[in-house]
C-alpha cells in the first residue's frame, strides 16, 4: 500500500496509471464487449472538441467567404451539428456502457473474492488484519467495478488536450500550449488531493467500521431482540451516533481540503485558459481561427474538470484495490481434499503456547495421547487452556514450544490440505447458516455426492431427525425466518452442526462443547451414541458436565495452562484434586 506521505506527484501518476492498467485489462477481459463499445463512445467523445474547432473554423470561413461553396457550407454545418447535437448523447452511451462493463466485473470480482475467502486456512482466518483485509476487499469491489470507466476518462481528456493542442497549435503555438496546460492544475490539484484522501480515508473507515457494526447489533433479530428486552437499545444506538459523528468530523476536514484544492485548480484553469484565450486575440490569426479555438476551449473544460475526479479516484482506489490483489491472490490454489481418512494416534508433547503480548503461557507444557477407538475429555474452568490446545492440535495457534503428531507425522500451523482433512471440529461458535436442511448439513463435507439417506444417518446420529422428518419439505425445507423458512431452537441448530461433523466422518472428531445448548435427554442419546460408534476414530470432547464424562478413556483436567490431573471418571472422582473441586457440586447428591 502506498503511504501517503509518500505520495508525490509522479508516485500519484504512476499510481494512477497502475490501477487503470489493471481496471482496463481486467474490464477487456470480463466484460470485453462493453468495455470496447464504451472505449470506441469515449474516443468519439474525446474528439468532439478539437473537431468542435476544426469544423467551426471551416463554417466561419465559408460564412465569411466572398465565392461562398454552397457545398462545403454544408458538410462544416451538418458536421458541427453532428459534434454537438450528440456530443451529450455519446457522453452519455460511453457512460452506460461502462456501467455494463461495471457489472459484469462486480460479478467476477465477487465471486473471486468469495472463493478466495472460502479458500483460507482456519489459521489465516484467525488474523484479524486478514479478516479486515477481506472487508477492504469487499468494499473496493464497487469503486473497482466503476475504474475502468475512470480510466476512460482519463484516457479521452489527454486526447481531448493533445486534440486541441493540435488544433489550435498550427495558428496560434501559444495558444495551443496554454490549451494544454490548462490540463496541470487540475492534475496537481488531484495529485493534492489523493494525498488528502489518502491519509484521511483509513481513520475515517475504521470509525465506520465500527459504527456499522454497532448498527449491525441493532438490526440482527438475535442481539435486536435481546436488546430490546434490556431496553438498552439506546446505548447501542448512542454508540453508533457517537462514532457516526466522528465520521462526519474526520470526513468532513478531508472534504474541507478537497475543496480548497478543487478552488485553486480552477483559478489555474481558468488564468492559463484566459492566457490562451489572449493569445487567440492578440495573434492575427482572422475572427474565423481566434472563434473557432475558443468554442473549442471552452467545451474541452468540462472534459478537463471531471478528469480531476475521475484522477483522483483511481488514486485514492489504489490502496484498497492492492489489498483486493493481495487478498484473491494469497488464497488461491488450495487443494480440496475428501474427508475420511482414518487416523491410528494423536500425540500431543510438551505444547507450550503464548499469545503475543500476555504475560504468561495459555498452555503451558501439555502433553496427551488419543488411540483411535479412544474417547477423552479435556476439562477445567474457563480460561484454563482447553480451546487453546485445540486450536494448536487444528493449526489455528502455534505453540512457542512443543510438538503434535497424528501417527508419528508431525503436524504444523497451518496445517496442509491433506492433514485438515483428518479433522471434524464442532466449535462453540457453531454457524446457523439459514440454507435448506440438505445444504446444511452437506457442509459438513467438500464431497459433492453424498446421499440422501446419508443426511438422514447423520441426523439421527444427532438427534435432529425426528424433527427434520415432520417438516413438510423435509430435506428441502428452507431454515431461517427471515427467508419465509423454519426457525429452530438454540439445541436444534446445535443438532445440525452435529450433523454436519456425522456427514464428515473425518478420523479425528474434536467436539467443543457440542451439547452446551441440548436438553438433558438429548445430550444422555448423544453421548451414547458418540460412544457407540467411537471406534472407527479418535475423539476429543471439551465438556463442562460432570456426567458426560463418565463414559471416556481418559480426562485430562486443564488448570491455568497446565495438566494437573489425567484419568478416567471414577480414578478422578475418588482422588482429592482439582476435578473432584470442579464437580462437587455437579456430583453432589441433590436434596
Ligand atoms: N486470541 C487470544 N489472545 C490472547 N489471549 C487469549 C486468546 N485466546 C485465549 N486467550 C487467553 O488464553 C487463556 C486460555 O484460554 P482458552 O480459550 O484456551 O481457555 P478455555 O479453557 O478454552 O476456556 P473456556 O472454557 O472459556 O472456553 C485465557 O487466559 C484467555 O484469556
Amino acid at each position: 500500500m502506498a503511504k501517503s506521505e509518500d505520495l508525490s506527484a509522479s508516485h500519484a501518476l504512476l499510481v494512477a496509471a497502475r490501477t487503470s492498467w489493471r481496471a482496463i485489462h481486467d474490464a477487456a477481459r470480463e466484460g470485453s464487449r462493453w468495455f470496447a463499445i464504451a472505449a470506441v463512445l469515449s474516443l468519439c467523445h474525446a474528439l468532439v472538441p478539437p473537431a468542435e474547432v476544426w469544423l467551426l473554423k471551416r463554417l466561419i470561413d465559408q460564412i465569411s467567404a466572398p465565392d461562398r461553396d454552397p457545398r462545403q457550407l454544408l458538410l462544416a454545418l451538418a458536421g458541427l451539428t453532428v459534434a454537438v447535437g450528440l456530443n451529450f448523447s455519446i457522453g452519455y452511451l460511453a457512460l452506460t456502457a461502462s456501467q455494463r462493463t461495471g457489472l459484469r466485473l462486480g460479478w467476477y470480482y465477487r465471486a473471486k473474492l468469495a472463493h478466495a475467502a472460502a479458500a483460507l486456512e482456519p489459521r489465516r482466518l484467525a488474523d484479524p488484519q486478514v479478516t479486515t483485509d477481506l472487508q477492504v476487499a469487499d468494499i473496493a469491489i464497487a469503486p473497482m467495478t466503476r475504474a475502468p470507466g475512470m480510466a476512460l476518462q482519463l484516457i479521452g481528456t489527454a486526447i481531448t488536450a493533445a486534440g486541441l493542442c493540435v488544433a489550435i497549435f498550427s495558428f496560434s503555438p501559444a495558444a495551443g500550449l496554454l490549451a494544454l496546460a490548462a490540463l496541470l492544475p487540475t492534475v496537481v490539484a488531484m495529485t493534492f488531493i489523493a494525498r488528502v484522501e489518502a491519509r484521511g480515508w483509513p481513520p475515517v473507515a475504521a470509525v465506520q467500521r465500527r459504527s456499522a457494526y454497532a448498527m449491525e447489533q441493532l438490526l440482527q433479530q438475535r442481539s435486536g431482540t435481546e436488546l430490546a428486552l434490556l431496553g438498552t437499545g439506546h446505548k447501542v444506538a448512542d454508540r453508533v451516533s457517537r462514532e457516526q459523528r466522528q465520521g462526519m468530523i474526520l470526513l468532513d476536514k478531508v472534504l474541507a481540503a478537497d475543496m480548497r484544492w478543487e478552488t485553486a485548480a480552477s483559478v489555474g484553469t481558468a488564468v492559463l485558459l484566459a492566457a490562451a484565450l489572449w493569445a487567440l486575440v492578440v495573434t492575427d490569426a482572422g475572427a474565423a481561427l481566434a472563434a473557432a479555438a475558443i468554442a473549442g476551449i471552452l467545451s474541452g473544460l468540462s472534459a478537463i474538470r471531471f478528469t480531476g475526479h475521475a484522477f483522483g479516484n483511481l488514486v485514492s482506489l489504489a490502496p484498497q484495490a492492492e489489498t483486493y490483489e493481495r487478498t484473491v491472490t494469497d488464497a488461491s490454489h488450495q487443494a480440496r481434499v475428501r474427508p475420511g481418512a482414518r487416523a491410528g494416534r494423536l500425540e500431543v508433547d510438551r505444547l507450550t503456547v503464548r499469545y503475543p503480548g500476555a504475560s504468561g503461557p495459555a498452555v503451558d507444557d501439555v502433553s496427551l495421547a488419543v488411540e483411535r477407538g479412544e474417547m477423552i475429555a479435556l476439562v477445567g474452568v474457563n480460561g484454563a487452556g482447553k480451546t487453546t490446545t485445540i486450536n494448536s492440535i487444528i493449526g489455528v495457534v502455534s505453540g512457542e514450544a512443543g510438538t503434535i503428531r497424528i501417527d508419528a507425522q508431525q503436524i504444523q500451523a497451518p496445517l496442509d490440505p491433506e492433514t485438515s482433512a483428518k479433522f471434524g471440529l464442532l466449535i462453540q461458535e457453531f454457524g446457523r447458516y439459514e440454507f435448506t436442511v440438505r445444504d446444511v448439513v452437506g457442509l459438513g463435507t467438500s464431497a459433492e455426492n453424498y446421499s440422501d439417506d446419508q443426511i438422514w444417518v447423520a441426523l439421527d446420529k444427532a438427534r435432529i431427525g425426528g424433527r427434520i422428518r415432520d417438516l413438510p419439505d423435509g430435506l428441502d425445507t428452507q431454515l431461517g425466518q427471515q427467508w419465509g423458512g423454519v426457525g429452530l431452537s438454540g439445541g436444534q441448530w446445535q443438532r445440525l452442526a452435529l450433523a454436519r461433523i456425522y456427514l464428515r466422518d473425518a478420523g479425528v472428531w474434536i467436539l467443543d462443547e457440542p451439547t452446551s445448548a441440548i436438553d438433558a435427554e438429548a445430550e444422555a442419546e448423544i453421548f451414547a451414541a458418540l460412544q457407540q460408534d467411537k471406534h472407527d476414530r479418535i475423539t476429543i470432547v471439551v465438556s463442562h458436565r460432570a456426567w458426560t464424562l463418565r463414559g471416556m478413556d481418559r480426562i485430562y483436567v486443564f488448570d491455568h495452562g497446565r495438566i494437573v490431573q489425567v484419568g478416567t471418571f471414577s480414578e478422578l472422582l475418588n482422588q482429592p484434586g482439582r476435578f473432584a473441586e470442579l464437580f462437587a457440586e455437579q456430583l453432589s447428591p441433590q436434596p
